[in-house]
């Protein structure tokens, strides 16, 4: 690799390519980009993936599907191949791909350095696993925990097309989708948390464009007896001790969802009440931060073994 590595974001000009695009300032990368009239031709892209170390990739999962072809095409023409880094859904549970939470496991960061295919989280997985990951790890909550996740996101969460309903039509102030209960996330969320059960996932979207709240209740009953409050705290702050993105929150009364809006932090918290008997849990991010842009410049520095001049 080059002393200053080549990025080429495929989908620059989207939601998540934009964030990612101004991110990466803070890191000692070029960025390769193309013409933008000619951003969606195959021949285009094909010489951008050839000239870089490592393709971002913000693009639908179809769109994701026909990049990773063209890479897999440059190697098998002989050409050198970059790393890729996936924003969207498709890969997230393939086989041959590394999850590219560093948070997720003490090894996970290591994984991420090595791989040549990483696929970033989706936002409400970001939350959900980091609650989940560390109980079940260890030992509070049995893998075959009935878990519900309710989560509200801001409306940029849905890209380009939803942002434009929203700014432009003036959307709904608040509603609740994927109530077939069959949501896209759900089996990343479940192979990472290392759940045995498919959740109750319930996800909405309010008139704010930034911002994401995922909750979790516990009947505390249910979870491994004796597990207390404090105990599923203490696992969470075990956990991300040493995380520079990812923190342990005080239980609040009240949580905003917008608070930490231009961050790539994520606050957790355990809110219990007096009798010890019910638990919240919840993950408080910024969709497009640690959600999304945020994380793939996590990666990013990881893949490319680069840090913020
Ligand atoms: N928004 C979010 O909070 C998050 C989104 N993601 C994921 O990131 C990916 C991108 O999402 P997002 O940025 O929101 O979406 P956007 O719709 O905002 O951006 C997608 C971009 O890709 C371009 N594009 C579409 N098809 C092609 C193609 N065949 N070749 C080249 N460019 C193409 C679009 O151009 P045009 O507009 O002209 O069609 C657009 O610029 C998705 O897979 C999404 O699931 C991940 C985490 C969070
Ligand atoms: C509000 C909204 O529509 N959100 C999107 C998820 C956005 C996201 O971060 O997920 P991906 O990374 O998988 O695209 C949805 O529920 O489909």
């Amino acid at each position: 690799m080059s002393a200053e590595p080549v990025v080429f974001i495929d989908g620059e000009a989207g939601t998540t390519g934009l964030g990612i695009r101004e991110r990466l300032r803070a890191l000692p990368v070029r960025i390769h980009s193309i013409d933008p009239a000619r951003r969606k031709e195959t021949q285009a892209r094909a010489e951008a993936m050839a000239a870089a170390d490592l393709v971002v990739l913000c693009l639908p999962d179809a769109a994701s599907k026909e990049a990773v072809e063209m890479v897999e095409g440059l190697a098998a023409s002989g050409q050198r191949t970059p790393k890729i880094l996936d924003a969207s859904t498709a890969f997230r549970t393939a086989p041959g791909w590394v999850y590219g939470f560093p948070e997720l496991s003490e090894d996970q960061p290591e994984a991420i350095r090595q791989a040549s295919r990483v696929a970033n989280p989706g936002c409400y997985p970001t939350g959900a696993i980091a609650l989940l990951r560390p109980l079940i790890d260890a030992g509070l909550m049995k893998p075959d925990f009935p878990v519900t996740i309710n989560a509200v996101s801001g409306y940029t969460g849905g890209g380009r097309t939803m942002i434009e309903t929203q700014e432009k039509e003036g959307g709904p102030a608040f509603m609740l989708y994927g109530l077939g209960l069959a949501h896209k996330h759900l089996p990343e969320i479940r192979q990472h948390a290392l759940l045995e059960k498919r959740p109750i996932f319930v996800p909405s979207v309010g008139h704010f464009p930034r911002g994401m709240i995922v909750s979790i209740p516990v009947h505390m009953d249910l979870l491994v007896k004796g597990t207390t409050a404090a105990d599923l705290r203490r696992a969470l702050e075990e956990r991300y001790v040493t995380s520079s993105f990812v923190r342990v929150c005080k239980a609040e009364n009240t949580l905003v969802a917008d608070a930490l809006v231009g961050s790539d932090d994520m606050e957790l918290r355990v809110h219990a009440d007096e009798a010890n008997t019910h638990v919240v849990l919840t993950a408080r991010l910024d969709n497009l931060g640690k959600g999304a842009s945020g994380a793939a410049i996590q990666n990013i520095a990881l893949m490319l073994g680069v840090s913020p001049a």
